[in-house]
């Protein structure tokens, strides 16, 4: 269908088409279906593309790439003759559909098939496998658990419904909607959710520390920063793993960690480059074609980099790539990319108009995480003389992020219309009201073995806040010091519920999406408040100006998640639980009846 000069643009140009062909050929075929403009009711539609090296037209063909190769059958089952479907076609959704090279794609046949209610891409499996190609590798979550019954007497007898949900009724997996653009899986899609994943992990990107790090090797031949980690581990407690893998230890995090902001670097200059290298062709272009001037300024390029001009203009695609999401996402869209950076950037799959659009409308959001998780990230951008101050400050949910283009609204604005004087307080863990319970805290729940106090009531291991001791595997996310932010939001609601909480990454169901914080009290009525039990007492836990994202969590008869009691070390704790949340959606539980106001002063024993 298509002649190409030489192998290795026929290669790439292979990738690209193939790509695009798996992106698109499924929707373009369910809009067809759907709109009723085809009747597939018998019949099959085999769809072929193919490459051909050498020149046709001259009769000269020296061989022919299958690029893509799909075929639309009125039922789900496999045609006679094609290899049988995977267990789960459904995975090869999940994945990013790279084509492979035209050298490694094998005879087999990629099958779209059609049932009246049922459309399923049989896409060949992905043939790069670098790192964000394989799925990410999790601790097990707790799974959503059952809790106990969520009714409970009163001091008057009446039922007290609580803002724990009903355990009771198992939730199900949510499904992915094959209607839903916004829940397809995309390069796109997968682009953001590593810049997002890069931005709440703990990476420090810190130009000092590349400085400091620069020299690993002294000019005597000393492994300087091997040294550096010995006397590193020399000053911290006994327990620290010592000798050699210790060190390396120290070592492999130390250069992991400049590596990660080398790269950085690296992707801001060369996006300038390409700045840089456009201001020139304009300049050129006074006195030549502007064909004429892009070619003179690779040519001047090409004496700096010592490259071919091939060589070059290769770089130049993926750089431009860099360029331009920088534009459009903002610096930090670029600074904080995942591993799939590259990849994006080379074979430009996503590369539309809309894609920028959804760039542009993410840069607030994207550096409201950015200034308040890594306060010094803007440094980076010196390398190429860009002086910017930090614009975000304080506490990631000091800030509310609007709409796509709207600028972040300071939280306590966002309460004025109520209360003039409005500020949060960010707490990280419950805070005992001593007027209501002294010392004690009423969340303590009677400790079953003497011998393993700290043993986990679901998973039965050992629960320490030492991680080395620890071997409770729920919701690492909440109880391991390590864990980076949860990657959540505080976002205007556009429906009119003032504030609301907003996922940035997807949630799996079971995994945590934040303990419900606050100060754990008694008596409160006419109050939002969250109503605990243990054996020795019940209690509440009030929010109003305090607390932490679960603060701003709205309600909803269908949510996204629920409240779970879980007892880590020795203390209930209520944790909110994904149901299966989607990067993007906002984050909502049932409050069941009496959330918005309890009316009847708790009674409370111990
Ligand atoms: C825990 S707060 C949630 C955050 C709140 N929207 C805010 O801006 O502070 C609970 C309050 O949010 C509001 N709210 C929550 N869910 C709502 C819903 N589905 N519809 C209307 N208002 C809601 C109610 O005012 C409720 O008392």
């Amino acid at each position: 269908m298509a002649s190409a000069a030489s192998p290795p643009d026929l290669d790439l140009l292979a990738r690209d088409i193939g790509s695009r062909i798996n992106e698109e050929l499924p929707n373009i075929l369910r809009q067809l279906l759907n709109n009723g403009q085809v009747d597939w009711a018998a019949g099959q539609l085999h769809f072929e593309c193919s490459l051909l090296s050498g020149n046709v037209r001259a009769g000269k063909r020296s061989q022919a790439f299958k690029v893509a190769s799909v075929e639309l059958a009125t039922d789900i089952g496999t045609p006679p003759g094609l290899p049988t479907p995977t267990a789960d076609p459904e995975r090869h959704r999940l994945q990013d559909p790279q084509p492979q090279p035209p050298s490694q794609i094998p005879s087999e046949t990629s099958t779209v098939a059609w049932s009246p209610r049922t459309f399923r891409a049989r896409l060949p499996a992905p043939s790069i496998s670098d790192d964000e190609s394989r799925p990410a590798k999790r601790r097990a979550t707790g799974g959503l658990r059952i809790g106990n019954g969520d009714q409970q007497p009163d001091a008057n007898n009446s039922i007290t419904r609580r803002l724990e949900s009903d355990g009771r009724v198992f939730p199900q997996r949510k499904k992915r909607s094959p209607d839903n653009p916004n829940l397809q899986p995309s390069t796109l899609e997968k682009f953001i959710g590593g810049v997002w994943e890069s931005i709440f992990s703990g990476v420090k990107l810190d130009p000092a520390e590349v400085i400091e790090q620069w020299q690993a090797i002294e000019s005597s031949g000393q492994p300087k920063l091997l040294m550096d980690a010995e006397s590193e581990i020399a000053g911290r407690d006994d327990s620290v793993v010592q000798g050699m893998f210790g060190r390396m230890n120290v070592l492999a995090r130390k250069i992991s960690q400049t590596s990660r902001t080398c790269r950085s670097l690296e992707v801001i200059v060369q996006a300038r480059w390409v700045q840089a290298f456009d201001d020139r062709v304009i300049e050129l272009t006074a006195s030549m074609t502007k064909e004429k001037a892009k070619k003179a300024a690779i040519s001047e390029a090409c004496v700096d980099f010592n490259w071919s001009e091939k060589e070059l203009r290769n770089k130049m695609g993926i750089w431009r790539g860099y360029h331009d999401i920088a534009k459009a996402g903002g610096w930090a869209a670029l600074v904080f990319a995942g591993m799939g950076l590259y990849r994006f950037c080379k074979y430009r799959v996503s590369f539309t108009e809309e894609t920028f659009q959804t760039l542009k409308g993410l840069r607030h959001r994207f550096e409201v995480a950015a200034d308040t998780l890594h306060p010094r990230w803007r440094n980076l951008l010196a390398i190429v003389g860009i002086m910017e101050d930090r614009k975000y400050t304080g506490h990631p949910h000091d800030w509310v992020v609007c709409g796509p283009n709207d600028e972040p609204i300071p939280l306590p604005i966002t309460y004025h219309q109520w209360d003039k004087s409005f500020s949060y307080n960010h707490l990280e863990e419950s805070l005992i009201d001593e007027d209501a319970w002294g010392l004690f805290d009423p969340r303590t729940v009677v400790l079953s073995t003497e011998s393993s106090p700290h043993r986990c009531t679901v998973c039965s291991e050992e629960q320490s806040e030492d991680p080395r001791l620890n071997s409770c595997a729920c919701f690492p996310n909440l109880y391991d010091a390590k864990a980076g932010s949860i990657p959540v939001q505080v976002y205007r609601t556009p429906n009119g519920k003032n504030n609301g909480l907003l996922a940035c990454c997807s949630f799996e169901r079971g995994m945590a999406v934040g303990e419900f914080v606050g100060e754990i009290t008694s008596g409160l009525s006419n109050m939002d408040v969250m109503v605990g039990q243990t054996e020795r007492a019940a209690y509440q836990i009030w929010q109003g100006k305090q607390g932490n994202h679960t603060r701003f969590v709205n309600h909803s008869c269908q949510p996204n998640s629920q409240f779970e009691r879980f007892v880590w070390l020795g203390t209930q704790r209520i944790v909110l639980v994904s149901k299966g949340i989607e990067a993007g959606e906002e984050i909502t539980v049932d409050y069941s009846d009496t959330y918005w106001k309890v009316e009847s002063r708790q009674r409370v024993l111990v």
